[in-house]
Formats: structure tokens, C-alpha cells, sequence
């Protein structure tokens, strides 16, 4: 077993294992076995045990009810056999449950290293992947190492800074500038649209909208984001037209924070009956994993204190107050729904507890 390397920082550490989860590279977290990441792993391997979530060990009949009740809960497992990558891959995605029914006896094992187990689920997150890993297989290559404590300097917010700045007409509003962001860790970019002219003593109309590729660009109809987007453009044009001004964050955390290629695993539930927040809980995945710090530090870097905030979900309301963004009011933003995001918006309401009709 080897230690993290010393000489790099924690954020490093973290951001080069998020890097090698997407690459298919294991991960040594000090103290705990090598974990190859099932999603991403190629070649010749297998192994005698894995690391999933406990409410994936649920469905697998392995995980008890109090362990099934803490979604997110690592279990550690093992079968009768070594778990070859097809095996390894039909046990991580439940997505593929109908067509790989017939799986397991499965046995739960001891997990002495928790701690390490609960980074390597949420890196698993942030890259994007199944939380799903490989426990000291037979074949693999060089490691990454790390601290399961680097997991958090990753998310460091106030690392993110103004990378450049221009004008960007667009349909909504034709002297809209953008503003785009960066951070040393996260590869992700974030932007913000300016509409009307800044105004200290006036709070602007601001709307975080979280990317959805589905929504924003196919014009999917399975969700609400695309017309929230572009009613929230249109509603900034009319409130410059006002004198006000509006701030539109557009948030890199596609699939409330699961990526992409999970969010549209979390479809594929979908498809066969589950809602949305039981889609992300049969993953392993959490059902709101975006990273408002990051919002909130958007808008410390446009230099806005106070907003008044279009959104219909308290708990957004809350967290970017928990930031320290002041929101004068909240702006309500539903839209006319369609036969295929009913279902959708009404678990949205009765579960997640959204101000919808
Ligand atoms: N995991 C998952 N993400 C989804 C699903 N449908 C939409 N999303 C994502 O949800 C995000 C939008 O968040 P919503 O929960 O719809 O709305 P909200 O931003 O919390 O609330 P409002 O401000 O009222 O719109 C986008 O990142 C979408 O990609 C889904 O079924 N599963
Ligand atoms: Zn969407």
C-alpha cells in the first residue's frame, strides 16, 4: 500500500484522481486497498471484491435496511467467484439491471477503511462515473494516491476567478456581456451573462441555471430547463428595459451535480418506472450534489451582494443565503409543463419540495 505523495498539494492530489477515474487509472487513498474504477477500466482484470453504494447493494439484496437508508453508505462485497469487468460493470449500473437479471449470491464484508470508502464514492461523483470500484484486482496499472481528507480543498471556491470578459449579443437581449470563470482544479468553465446596465443600489434579477445538455440544446422535453432558460433571459431583457439589470449564472453541474452520462443513466431508470429521485438513489448517487459555493463566489466576483432570485425551490434560496448572498426576493419561475415532464415537475413539488402548482 503507498501513502499520498507528500510533496503535492491536497487540491492536486484530488484533481489528478478525478483526471484518472475519468482515464479508467486506479486510486490509492491512504490507508485503504487499490480501487479501480469499474465504469473506466480496461483490459485484463478482476478481482475478488467490490465498493459500491449501499443502496445499489440494496437492489443486490446485500445491504441490510439501515445501511439501504443511508443511500450514499459504502458497502463492501464480494461473490463466489472473481468479478471480471462485464461482471463488475452489470453489478455497478443498475441501468442495466433488465438486461443482466440474473446475478449473485452476493456476501457483505467488513469495511475497515469507511472513511476512504465515502472519498472514493464522491470522487466517483465529481468525475462523473458509476461509484462503483474494483478492490485490489489481479492486472491493473500505476495508481494515484491521495488523502481521503484532498477530497474537499477540491471544491475550494474561492479559488475560481474572472477569466475574461466580452460583449456577447444574443436573441434576449442584444447588449448582453458575458463573463467567464475558472478555477486551477476544476476543468470546468462556468460563465455568467450580464443584461442591463450594473446598479449597486438595485438588487438584480438573478437565475443559477444548472447546464442540462438535454434541456438547454435538444430542447428536451423530459424537463423544464430550456424554457426556464430562455423565460429568465427574456425576464432580465424586460427588467433592463425597467432601468434593472439581470445575472444569469449558467452552472457547469449538468444533472444537479452527476454529469452527464449518469444523468441519462438516472433516464434510463426512468424509462422503466423509477422517478427522479429515486432514479439518482438507485445509482448511489445523490439527488442534489450542486455546488452553490460556487454560485455564490460568481456573484461575489461580479461584485452582487443582494438578488432577487428566480427559482422556484427553497432550498436553493437557502443555499445561496448559507453563502452569504443576501436574496431580497424570490422571483417564482414556472412554466407551462408537457405530458413528458409532468411526472417530473410534480416529484419536483412532492418530493423535493419545489413552489410548483
Ligand atoms: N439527476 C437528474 N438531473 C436532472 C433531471 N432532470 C433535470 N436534471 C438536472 O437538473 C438541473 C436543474 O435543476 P432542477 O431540479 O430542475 O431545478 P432547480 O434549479 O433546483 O429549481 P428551479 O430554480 O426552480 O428551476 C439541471 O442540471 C438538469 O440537468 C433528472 O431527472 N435527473
Ligand atoms: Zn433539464
Amino acid at each position: 500500500m503507498s501513502e499520498a505523495t507528500p510533496s503535492y498539494s491536497p487540491a492536486r492530489r484530488a484533481a489528478q484522481a478525478v483526471d484518472a477515474l475519468r482515464h479508467g487509472w486506479p486510486l490509492v487513498i491512504a490507508g485503504a486497498p487499490l480501487l479501480q474504477p469499474v465504469e473506466t477500466a480496461f483490459g485484463d482484470l478482476s478481482g475478488d471484491a467490490m465498493l459500491l453504494s449501499a443502496s445499489r447493494a440494496a437492489t443486490l439484496k446485500l445491504a441490510n435496511q439501515i445501511e439501504a437508508a443511508v443511500p450514499r453508505q459504502p458497502v463492501l462485497m464480494r461473490a463466489a467467484d472473481p468479478f471480471d469487468l462485464p461482471l463488475a460493470l452489470a453489478v455497478a449500473d443498475p441501468a442495466l439491471d433488465m438486461e443482466n437479471p440474473l446475478k449473485g449470491p452476493f456476501k457483505a464484508l467488513p469495511l475497515a477503511w469507511e472513511e476512504q470508502a465515502r472519498a472514493a464514492l464522491e470522487l466517483a461523483r465529481m468525475a462523473g462515473i458509476l461509484p462503483a470500484f474494483l478492490v485490489d484486482p489481479r492486472g491493473v496499472g500505476e495508481p494515484v494516491t491521495l488523502e481521503a481528507s484532498d477530497v474537499a480543498a477540491y471544491a475550494d471556491a474561492t479559488r475560481l476567478q474572472i477569466a475574461t470578459r466580452a460583449k456577447l449579443p444574443v436573441v434576449a437581449a442584444e447588449g448582453a456581456r458575458i463573463v467567464a470563470f475558472r478555477s486551477p482544479d476544476d476543468t470546468r468553465e462556468h460563465v455568467a451573462l450580464m443584461i442591463g446596465q450594473q446598479n449597486a443600489e438595485r438588487p438584480p434579477l438573478v437565475r443559477l441555471h444548472s447546464e442540462c445538455l438535454t434541456g438547454d440544446i435538444l430542447g428536451s422535453l423530459k424537463c423544464d430547463c430550456g424554457p426556464q432558460l430562455d423565460a429568465a433571459l427574456h425576464a432580465m431583457a424586460e427588467e433592463a428595459g425597467k432601468g434593472g439589470w439581470g445575472v444569469l449564472l449558467y452552472l457547469r453541474q449538468e444533472g444537479r451535480g452527476i454529469g452527464l452520462v449518469n444523468k441519462l443513466r438516472a433516464y434510463r431508470l426512468q424509462d422503466q418506472g423509477f422517478d427522479t429521485v429515486d432514479a439518482n438513489t438507485r445509482l448511489g448517487l445523490p439527488d442534489e450534489a450542486r455546488d452553490f459555493p460556487i454560485a455564490a463566489r460568481m456573484l461575489e466576483l461580479l461584485g452582487v451582494r443582494a438578488i432577487r432570485l428566480m427559482t422556484n425551490n427553497p432550498a436553493k434560496v437557502a443555499a445561496v443565503e448559507g453563502e452569504g448572498v443576501t436574496v431580497a426576493e424570490r422571483v417564482p419561475h414556472a412554466l407551462p409543463d408537457n405530458p413528458h415532464n409532468a411526472r417530473y415537475l410534480a416529484t419536483k413539488r412532492d418530493r423535493a419540495g419545489h413552489l410548483l402548482p
